[in-house]
């Protein structure tokens, strides 16, 4: 995993008193990671157009221009008064090396968007949202310098955001790059050295992006073994059978020894499930909430939630009802996995908030980390374009998710999935971790098209994991 950060100017500042970097070193770093990016595109027979606004940002675009012009057709665009110093130094520089400075948006084969970057702390008026419309309308190959324009460094949006195929971020990963309503205008994202290496230039964060390799796999490595030693997931079904069905072939793909499924019989079920109406003594674990329509019986949910002493896995309707509450004043171990509107009803009961889905979905950090301080037991698995594990103020974000996951009965199917791993002895934290890694990585296996992934796939995909 990698570190992320609200912001990097104390990063920077730390360079120049710590390790006796300057502004210039650091911006001519950055701008060589950006001509880096701009030259992987650019053959003789290409040009580029370099978008640059007044600040720092403008002026790391204006450095990428000089470090290309000769070898390569660049030229700059500065729609704006330039205000920043370095950025009145770089042009002068690139004016004396002869880079063109056209007066127009011209048309180009690859644009970069070197207008704003972390200093954007207000919307964009209407004439500058006009010209990235005009910008993002053009064919043509998009680079954003830092942080695509238009997005605010309180994480807010103007209403027009430069939408790239590539990011290159100065030093270090910043949340901005990471928020939902952002994963369609960043594009890939690659991570510039700014004269310094990456883990001299970071400090310990509470922030993390999850790769592939943060994934645990439930490898099986006593061979002296039975299903007993892989443990039992009870999965309490409701009246939406299907739902606690999902879970339990999620729970038993992922390597649970046992899975039963406690209430009525249901009518299908895959004979390796189990069933029983009342908890079986020998579980580990507890998955409750999916296919559980109100009212239910909830003196007898009670009973069998919280008089034991059992991990919890809580999805859907439970996660909206006032049990909540009871169930995490008892302090057991608990993982919520709530999409953005249950989680918008979780603050609701247990913090007393009023947050709609959008306010949520504007910010989900800083909401997940607050409540994941307020709950410090408790693991949320807050689930969206980019997932986010928070527990005790430390947020994974885990962005392998893909459209083919957004599906009914996907969810469930994790719940299950991270019910497995707590039977077979991983902390919540690191269930809820390696479950919604595997289960996004599975929909990546699925190469042919992104419409097609059933949840019954995703169990089956487990298999090629
Ligand atoms: N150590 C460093 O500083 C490094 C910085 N790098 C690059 O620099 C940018 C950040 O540069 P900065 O100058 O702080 O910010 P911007 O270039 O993004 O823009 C600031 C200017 O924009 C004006 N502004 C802000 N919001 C608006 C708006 N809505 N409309 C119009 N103008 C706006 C702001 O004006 P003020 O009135 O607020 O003063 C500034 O003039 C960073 O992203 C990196 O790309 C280097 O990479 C390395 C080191
Ligand atoms: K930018």
């Amino acid at each position: 995993m990698h570190y992320v950060y609200e912001e990097t100017n104390s990063l920077d500042d730390r360079c120049y008193t710590t390790f006796g970097l300057t502004p210039e070193i650091l911006m001519e770093h950055a701008g060589l990671a950006l001509a880096h990016a701009v030259k992987k595109k650019l053959t003789c027979k290409k040009s580029a157009l370099f978008v640059c606004g007044m600040g720092n940002n403008g002026a790391d675009g204006i450095v990428a221009a000089r470090l290309l012009h000769g070898a390569y057709n660049v030229s700059l665009y500065l729609p704006f008064k330039i205000k920043s110093e370095l950025a009145k130094l770089q042009l002068e520089r690139a004016k004396k090396v002869g880079v063109i400075v056209v007066d127009e948006l011209i048309d180009a084969d690859i644009y970069v968007d070197a207008l704003f970057g972390a200093g954007l702390n207000r919307p964009l008026d209407d004439l500058t949202c006009k010209l990235l419309e005009t910008l993002n309308a053009k064919q043509g190959y998009k680079i954003a310098c830092d942080i695509p324009s238009g997005i605010l460094s309180d994480l807010t949006l103007s209403s027009v955001i430069f939408q790239a195929n590539e990011t290159v971020t100065m030093g270090a990963l910043k949340l901005a790059l990471l928020n939902d309503n952002v994963k369609d205008a960043i594009g890939d994202i690659k991570v510039a050295n700014l004269g310094i290496s990456r883990n001299q230039y970071e400090t310990p964060s509470s922030l993390f992006l999850l790769h592939k390799s943060d994934l645990r796999l439930p490898f099986r490595i006593k061979k002296n073994a039975n299903k007993g030693t892989f443990g039992h997931v009870a999965i309490v079904q409701g009246s939406k059978e299907g739902a606690a069905r999902l879970a339990g072939m999620g729970a038993f793909h992922f390597g649970a020894g046992l899975v039963t499924l406690i209430g009525e019989k249901p009518k299908k079920l895959p004979i390796y499930l189990m069933n029983s109406e009342t908890l079986p003594k020998n579980a580990n674990v507890i998955v409750a909430g999916m296919g559980l329509e109100m009212p239910f019986d909830e003196v007898a949910l009670k009973t069998l939630l919280l008089s034991n002493t059992l991990p919890l896995v809580i999805d859907a309707s439970l996660s909206q009802h006032p049990l909540l509450c009871e169930i995490i004043a008892s302090q057991k171990p608990l993982v919520l996995t709530p999409h953005p509107k249950e989680f918008s009803s979780i603050l609701e009961l247990t913090c007393k908030e009023k947050v709609s889905v959008e306010a949520i979905q504007a910010n989900r950090f800083a909401y997940a980390k607050r409540f994941s301080l307020a709950f410090p037991h408790v693991v949320l698995v807050l689930k969206g374009a980019n997932t986010i594990i928070a527990h005790n103020g430390e947020l994974f974000i885990n962005t392998y998710g893909t459209p083919a996951l957004a599906k009914g009965g996907s969810g469930d199917v994790m719940s299950g999935m991270i019910g497995a791993l707590i039977a077979q002895g991983y902390t919540p934290k690191d269930a809820a971790i390696s479950g919604s890694l595997a289960h996004a990585l599975v929909s990546r296996k699925f190469t042919c098209n992104n419409f097609a992934l059933t949840p019954i796939d995703i169990c089956k995909g487990l298999k090629w994991l």
